[in-house]
């Protein structure tokens, strides 16, 4: 463990224990007439790629060189991002529980930097007359790419379609501290660990050394340093994005029986940007060389930062930080992401019961904070500092 990410002790209980936040309060429940999953979007094909990465890096300043290298990733998977039959197979999945449910909202669908775009979306639901709309972001943690620049391209999107005043939009709860996203979590994990001791095992190294890696996405230090709350930040002592992240892996590495006394640690991975530019570190990779010569033998890699297997884990983890681990000979399993799982989908459906009005204007379902911590207003109240 660095320094950095070692779990920070706090002796302000009460401060991680408060109470699940952001549910409408009772008046405000509203009467939602469809759900719309909002997502990032993806590339179907050779000639979407460089349409594709302009949209994701407009007024980003990512270099050309960068693009070019992304570029490869998704062209040697005949161009197509897996990411977008993955929203498909959620949406089917969402529709069949809320049908077991008899809950009759529709789900539409729209993506941030590819077809098919916000706007259809917003376009065929005001024609289908639909005003109030519960919104799922595919994204699990609060931060300015996975929530803020979702909230900005909604704002932006209702005024360019016109639809601004006519459409309701709210967008559900973060949702990484709940159990829809931490049960089938704590499966892999226990799954991962067994995996890797039987595969030392079968190399004959059965007392080989494993450790955990849970990885997200890296973003410009810049950027995580500007979110706020500073509860937060006092809390764990590092940026609010870390927090999050720390505060799962703690959870679950506590949670699961079979990753006890195991090391474990939050690193980084799909750097972008130029490269004078600091992003959140350690990358994978490296830490995977630093582990390796630091005497373990074998990694569990949690792509923990991501709801479904989409480019950036078939790429940066399936084939680089693989790749890796082999150099370094080092036993190597990487933990699937919550998909489609069973108890995600049954669990996102009670987060938007939270939302979705019943009888009496209560909630249906409620979901279940399995994390302690007050992760209210990650992004507003006493967020960020300055507007990006
Ligand atoms: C925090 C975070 C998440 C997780 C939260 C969430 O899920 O939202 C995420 C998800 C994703 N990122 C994705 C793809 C890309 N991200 C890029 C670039 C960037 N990501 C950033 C951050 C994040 N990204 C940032 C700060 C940049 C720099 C440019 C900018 O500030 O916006 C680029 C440009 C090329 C490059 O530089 O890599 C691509 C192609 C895909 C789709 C994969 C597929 O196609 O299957 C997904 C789900
Ligand atoms: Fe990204």
């Amino acid at each position: 463990m660095t320094d950095t990410f070692s779990p920070v002790a706090t002796d302000n209980d009460d401060a991680r224990t408060a109470s699940v936040p952001q549910q409408p309060a009772e008046g405000e429940l509203r009467p939602y007439t469809a759900i719309l999953l909002a997502s990032f979007g993806g590339p179907e094909g050779q000639d979407h790629v460089i349409p594709f990465l302009r949209n994701v890096t407009r007024g980003k300043g990512i270099p050309d060189e960068r693009l070019e290298e992304v570029a490869t990733h998704y062209r040697a998977n005949d161009g197509v991002s897996p990411i977008n039959q993955q929203n498909r197979d959620l949406i089917a999945a969402l529709e069949t529980e809320l049908a077991g449910r008899e809950i009759d909202l529709p789900i539409y669908w729209g993506n941030r930097n590819w077809d098919p775009y916000f706007a259809d979306a917003f376009k065929q639901l005001a024609a289908d007359g639909h005003q109030d709309v519960l919104v799922l972001v595919t994204s699990a943690y609060a931060g300015y790419s996975s929530n803020d620049q979702y909230l900005e391209d909604f704002e932006r999107t209702l005024a360019e379609t016109g639809l601004k005043g006519q459409l309701n939009l709210v967008k559900v709860r973060q949702f990484f501290y709940d159990k829809a996203f931490t049960r089938p979590n704590e499966e892999f994990l226990a799954a991962g660990v067994q995996d890797v001791r039987s595969q030392l095992a079968g190399a004959g190294r059965p007392d080989g050394k494993i450790k955990v890696l849970f990885v997200t996405h890296s973003i410009p230090t810049a950027v995580a340093q500007r979110q706020g709350p500073a509860r937060i930040k006092e809390l764990f002592g590092t940026d609010v994005y870390t927090a999050q992240h720390q505060a799962i892996a703690d959870y679950l590495m506590g949670a699961v029986a079979e990753a006890e006394g195991i090391d474990y640690q939050v690193v980084f991975q799909s750097r972008s940007g130029s490269p004078e530019t600091p992003w959140l570190e350690p990358d994978i990779n490296d830490q995977i060389e630093e582990d390796a010569a630091a005497g373990y033998a074998g990694v569990v890699v949690m792509p923990f930062g991501f709801i479904s297997d989409h480019m950036e884990v078939i790429w940066d983890l399936d084939t680089e930080a693989k790749e890796t681990a082999q150099e370094q000979g080092l036993a190597f399993h990487r933990a699937p992401t919550v998909g489609t799982h069973p108890e995600f989908i049954s669990g996102l459906v009670d987060i938007m019961g939270e939302y979705i009005a019943g009888e009496g204007g209560q909630p249906l379902a409620s979901g279940e904070q399995t994390v302690p911590g007050d992760w209210s207003d990650l992004t507003t109240e006493g967020g960020w500092d300055t507007p990006l």
